[in-house]
């Protein structure tokens, strides 16, 4: 049974939140390579696609957020303060996995653009973002050790003029050998228990499949057994190829 829903043992629901303002960079790939993988391994996956104005579900497992304009940030960070549903969900054991804008907001704070007016972010990763010297544009590959103890290679494409530094309370989640990352210091992405937040786009759970089920067994609070998929490996070792050539 999940850890944070009580439904049926094998119902997972995964959320998609608010396509209209943080759907620019294709990171709806990150629901449909979740769904795919719990139902490879006999689960009953449910997606819910949420817009601002429709309450969030109060029985998801995953919530995903991904990438936006700057103006479009502001808005999703009002309407999900204003539901409050993401708060509870964290508070339960759900997990969160974010991207670029979604990992932003996910901060206790945020500026955009040459705006130097400060946002108040969610506050449930303790990052903040400011304009950095120079946009992030390209690949970027890191080092990531997962929960075994085994070295696995992040791949992503970064876009983002916000530059992040961690507080305490977040780790980053990659150690950076091409490209930016948070601030252009070595790491890229932030955590804290179950919510888990990078700036690669790709999508990312596309490219880094043991990515995306750690995502899955922070919301399960279980271990999940490996899928072997050819295809993925090949596409793993093109794009990491392509990134550091
Ligand atoms: N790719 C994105 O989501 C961009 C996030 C943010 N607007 C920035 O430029 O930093």
């Amino acid at each position: 049974m999940s850890a944070a829903s009580s439904g049926s043992d094998k119902r997972v629901e995964v959320v998609l939140i608010y396509q209209s303002l943080l759907g620019i960079y294709g990171d709806r790939g990150n629901a449909t390579v979740l769904m795919k993988r719990l139902a490879w391994r006999g689960y009953d996956p449910v997606l819910h696609v949420v817009e601002p104005g429709d309450p969030l579900p109060e029985t998801g497992d995953v919530y995903l957020l991904g990438g936006g304009e700057d103006a479009a940030q502001i808005s999703a960070v009002k309407a999900l303060k204003q539901d409050g549903s993401i708060y509870r969900a964290v508070d339960r054991g759900a997990a969160v996995f974010a991207v670029c804008a979604g990992y932003q907001i996910l901060g206790n704070t945020f500026t955009i653009g040459d705006d130097d007016t400060v946002t108040e972010g969610l506050g449930l990763l303790d990052v903040t973002t400011r304009r950095g010297p120079a946009r992030a544009v390209g690949e970027l590959l890191g080092r990531w050790i997962d929960h075994s103890g085994e070295e696995q290679w992040i791949t992503g494409f970064e876009n983002h003029g916000g530059y992040t530094t961690l507080g305490p309370d977040a780790k980053p989640v990659t150690q950076v050998e091409v490209g930016i990352g948070n601030d252009g210091t070595g790491f890229d992405g932030a955590q804290n228990g179950t919510v888990l937040a990078i700036y690669p786009h790709g999508p990312a759970l596309a490219r880094n499949p043991a990515l995306a089920d750690h995502v899955l067994e922070l919301a399960l609070g279980t271990t999940l057994p490996p899928i072997d998929r050819p295809e993925i490996t090949e596409l793993r070792r093109q794009r990491i190829a392509a990134a550091r050539s």
